[in-house]
Formats: structure tokens, C-alpha cells, sequence
């Protein structure tokens, strides 16, 4: 669906071929690339599914006479702008039941609305002693739940529950495995008892008022916990912005094998799980075809915070995106970046508080724009912070000394590095966002990594960041996190 050639396709194109060569689909490139990579054997099967290591190639600036560069946002920039698009934490705190908070963000911060423990409780079972031993055990027990038991006396000793309230006058509590009852009935300690042993005294953890994590924390399922023992039925969340899916194309089959030139949609499964993912509440998915009134209905009827759609970004015969944008007087925030696949990907304001992200139809492409564009923009507008996987939070419990390695300098949601094992082919002046298996400590690129394929990226644990000019085998690359990938904070369903 595709026209007029873009300056720069003709180093897609050699991209494109490199991968196809990986591929192991026998594609023989038709024209030398710009760079002089070194050419890359089909892969040994025993190889299957990682790549083969290639040389990068040398990053070689524009001159003049080249093809002129699209004015294309470069990848972080792109990132930012979108980070930077939309208010923090976009829509009204909602009071949310804790069933439903998990993965959105804290509109508050959590005080603690009760001392934890709520009083001194048994950490063992065991007994609870007054005094020192031995000790005439009282006929009666003590479990989780009862409330106020008799106090005892001195030289009195209680059989207790873990959990139990302490009676009042007790001094420690003695483990069940730590003691012995003669025949005359008396408790004896096996080991010495210490004062206040194994018993949690009220408000340890904390009390009440105290400041359990600030406002901007993601909730987590921990967060739910802790919420719940703190004392909390409801929580002061950041309403989840809602995002709508319109996938475009005529060409898209929703069942069955493709047939007779059509395809089966494969961003139509895949995006709003992902959307999800990203703290988004998607309201619907929508196929409109290649029908540029339906898309033009779609738009100025929107009230999803986000619309998202699939194809036509391009300059093709039925590419309708860049029309419908100009034609409704949208303002375009980022016209294409410079990253491999994806680079037609957009972002723009339908009006004030509506934006669209527009992603490329090929899939992994359409998966490289929902990283760049929607993910940053999704994250502002949940209220998360640059580069802190559960917003500001995450530090509040952490000793003051204690190191932590998440970048706060990018606006990744997840931002680390691993050392990537074999060498990357770079695009000469774009960023490449190529899947990666981690093995171990290394980031391992996978295979069937073209803009049209999902094999590498189903298979992979994160995308590694690849510079214009490529990557050294050992070198450090930034990882962007995937749903399912190790450094998931989140869990993998928010609503
Ligand atoms: N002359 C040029 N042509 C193209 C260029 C270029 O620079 N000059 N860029 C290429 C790149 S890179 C991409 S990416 C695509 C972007 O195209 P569109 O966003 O307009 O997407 P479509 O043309 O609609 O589709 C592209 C491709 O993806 C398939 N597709 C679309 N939707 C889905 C879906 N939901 N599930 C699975 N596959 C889908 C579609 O059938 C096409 O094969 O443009 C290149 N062309
Ligand atoms: O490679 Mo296109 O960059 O988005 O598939």
C-alpha cells in the first residue's frame, strides 16, 4: 500500500536484506548496501534461533550529494516528545476497590491508617511466659483472632497461636519445640529465654500516619498487600487513560488461513493485551478497512485518551493516515523517526487532551512505535516518571545507602543494560530496536527480526537499543523491556 519511495528506503532496503539473509530464507541481496557489512552465511540449524554474529558496520554521516534525510525525530528525541505530550498523571484521581488497582498509580501517597502490627503479636507458636521459668501453664489458649486475653501472672505461662494477640504482663514467648511440660504440669524452657523473644511489639513496621510510599508508585500486587494489611478497602489511583485500537487495512482476515492476497490481522490480538500492559484502558478495537471516512468518522468521534492505529502511515494509495490527520487540522508532534523497523511511525494531537499514535503495519514495526511513542506517552499520563519502573516510589523503603540501578536519565520505563553476545548490524544513521533472548549475562539477538516478522520477538525477553553504526559483540546496549520479559514489573494484566 506503499508509493512514493522515501530518500532513505534504500537503506531499509539493505537492511531488509541482511535480515532476509539471516533469515535463512535464501534472499540474495540485489544491491550492495550502503556500508560494507560483512557478508552473512544462511545460519547453521544448530544456530536456530539466535543470529549469526556479523561485523557492525561503520557509521557514515550524510554528505553532501547523498540522499537527503526525511527531517525524522532521532529515536530518543522522538521518545521524549512523546513522554513530554500530555500532563502528568493526565485525568482525575479515581477511588479505586484494591480488585481493581493493580498496575495503576498512586494519586496519593499511602499513610499507614493503622500501627502494623495493630498490636503485640506472637510470632511462634508456642507459649507465652511471664517472668522466668518454670511456669504453671494456664488451662485456656490463646489463637489468631481472639481478642484481649487475660493478662498473666508471674510465673504463668499460656499456650499461644502465631498470630495471637500477647496477653498483657507476658515477657517472651517460648517456641513449642523450645520447651517441656513435666508430670506435674510446669512448663520448663529447654534454652535460655530471652526478654520480648519472638513477640512482634505493636507498630514495628509502622504507625499509623506513617508514609508507606509516595504519591507516583506503581501498585503492584505487593503495593495491594501491603495496602490491605495498612488498612485500606479503597485506593487514590490515577485514572488509566483509555486507548483505542483502529486497525486499517483491507486486506486483513480475523479467522482462518490467509487466502486469495489477504493476511491475517496480527496487531488486532496483539496490541490490546500490550496496551494493557502499559496502563491503558483499552476501550475497543476497531477494523475499518483502508476507508478514509470511516477513519475520518473514527477520529473526530474519539474519546479515547490514545487512538491507535495499525497501517497507513505510509505514502501508499490508501495510506490515510497522513490525509485524515491534515484534513481534521491535527497537529504532528513526531512525522516519522529515525529508528529500524518503524521509522514511518507518528504521533499527533487530535485536539486538546486526544492524541493518536500511528504505527507502521508491519507488525514488528507496528511494535517498535508502541515502544517509542505510545509506551512514554502512557506513562506520563499515568503519572510514572522518567526511567523508574514503579514510578518514584521505589526507593522510599530502601536504606539510604542501599545502590539501585535503574537509569533515571532516560525516559524508558525500564531502562538496563546487558552486554550483547555476538555483534549487531547497525543502520547507518538510525537506531535499530532488534529482539533479544537474555542468556545468562548476556543479551543474545535473535533471528527473524524483520520489520514484518513476530518469530524473534515472540521468542525474546527484551529489545535491545542498537546505535546508528551497530554494536560490538560485549558491548553494553540498553534493553527495552517486554510484558513478559525478566524485568516486568508489573505483572501482565491491570484490569
Ligand atoms: N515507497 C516506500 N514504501 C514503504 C516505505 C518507504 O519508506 N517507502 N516504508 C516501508 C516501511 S519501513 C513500512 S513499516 C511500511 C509502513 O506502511 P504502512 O504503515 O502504510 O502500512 P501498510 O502499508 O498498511 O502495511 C504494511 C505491511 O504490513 C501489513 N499489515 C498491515 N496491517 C497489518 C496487521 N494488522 N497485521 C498484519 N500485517 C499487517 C500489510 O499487509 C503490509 O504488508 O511501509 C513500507 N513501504
Ligand atoms: O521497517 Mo518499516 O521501518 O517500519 O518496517
Amino acid at each position: 500500500m506503499t508509493g512514493q519511495p522515501l530518500p532513505d528506503a534504500e537503506f531499509d532496503e539493505a537492511l531488509a536484506l541482511v535480515n532476509e539473509c539471516r533469515d535463512g530464507h535464501g534472499a540474495v541481496p540485489r544491491s550492495a548496501p550502503p556500508t560494507t557489512p560483512t557478508p552473512t552465511p544462511a545460519p547453521a540449524p544448530q544456530d536456530a534461533p539466535y543470529a549469526q554474529a556479523t561485523p557492525p558496520a561503520q557509521s557514515t554521516p550524510p554528505t553532501p550529494g547523498e540522499p537527503k534525510h526525511r527531517d525524522v525525530s532521532p529515536w530518543p528525541a522522538a521518545r521524549a516528545r512523546a513522554a513530554q505530550a500530555v500532563p502528568r498523571a493526565g485525568g482525575e484521581p479515581v477511588a479505586v476497590p484494591l480488585d481493581k488497582a493493580l498496575g495503576m498509580t498512586l494519586a496519593a501517597p499511602l499513610a499507614a491508617l493503622t500501627d502494623l502490627p495493630s498490636f503485640d503479636t506472637s510470632a511462634m507458636d508456642g507459649w507465652a511466659v511471664a517472668g522466668p521459668g518454670p511456669w504453671v501453664v494456664r488451662a485456656d489458649g490463646i489463637l489468631a483472632g481472639h481478642d484481649r486475653p487475660e493478662a498473666l501472672g508471674d510465673g504463668e505461662a499460656v499456650r499461644i497461636a502465631t498470630g495471637a494477640r500477647i496477653p498483657r504482663d507476658a515477657t517472651a514467648v517460648l517456641r513449642s519445640e523450645h520447651g517441656r511440660i513435666d508430670d506435674k504440669g510446669r512448663l520448663h524452657a529447654l534454652r535460655e529465654v530471652v526478654p520480648g523473644q519472638d513477640i512482634r511489639p505493636r507498630g514495628q513496621e509502622c504507625r499509623s500516619g506513617d508514609h508507606l510510599l509516595p504519591s507516583g508508585a506503581r501498585i503492584t500486587p505487593a503495593v495491594l498487600g501491603l495496602a490491605a494489611a495498612a488498612g485500606y478497602d479503597t485506593l487514590s489511583a490515577v485514572r488509566r487513560p483509555r486507548a483505542e485500537v483502529l486497525v486499517l487495512g483491507d486486506e486483513l482476515l480475523t479467522d482462518g488461513l490467509p487466502r486469495d492476497g489477504l493476511i491475517r490481522d496480527a496487531l488486532g490480538p496483539m496490541l490490546p493485551p500490550w496496551l494493557r500492559t502499559l496502563g491503558a484502558e483499552v476501550t475497543g478495537v476497531r477494523r475499518l478497512g483502508d476507508d478514509p471516512e470511516a477513519l475520518h468518522e473514527a477520529l473526530t468521534t474519539s474519546t479515547a485518551d490514545l487512538v491507535v492505529t495499525t497501517g497507513g502511515t505510509a505514502a501508499g494509495p490508501v495510506d490515510h493516515v497522513h490525509p485524515t490527520l491534515r484534513r481534521i487540522g491535527a497537529e504532528l508532534l513526531v512525522d516519522g523517526v529515525a529508528v529500524r523497523p518503524g521509522h514511518p511511525m507518528l504521533l499527533a494531537r487530535l485536539r486538546p487532551g486526544r492524541h493518536l499514535v500511528g504505527l507502521p503495519g508491519n507488525p514488528l514495526a507496528a511494535i517498535s512505535g508502541l515502544l517509542t511513542l505510545a509506551e512514554p506517552l502512557l506513562r506520563t499520563l499515568n503519572g510514572r516518571g522518567p526511567g523508574q519502573p514503579g514510578g518514584p516510589a521505589t526507593t522510599a523503603a530502601y536504606p539510604a545507602s542501599t545502590p539501585h540501578h535503574v537509569s533515571t536519565e532516560h525516559p524508558a520505563n525500564t531502562a538496563y543494560t546487558a552486554p550483547v553476545r555476538d555483534d549487531v548490524q547497525g543502520h547507518p544513521y538510525d537506531t535499530r530496536l532488534v529482539p533479544v533472548a537474555l542468556r545468562g549475562e548476556h543479551a543474545v539477538p535473535l533471528r527473524f527480526n524483520g520489520p514484518a516478522m513476530l518469530r524473534g520477538i515472540a521468542a525474546a525477553d527484551g529489545l535491545a537499543v542498537v546505535p546508528p553504526g551497530g554494536a560490538h559483540k560485549g558491548q553494553e546496549l540498553e534493553i527495552l523491556d517486554l510484558p513478559w520479559g525478566p524485568a516486568d514489573d508489573g505483572g501482565e494484566c491491570f484490569t
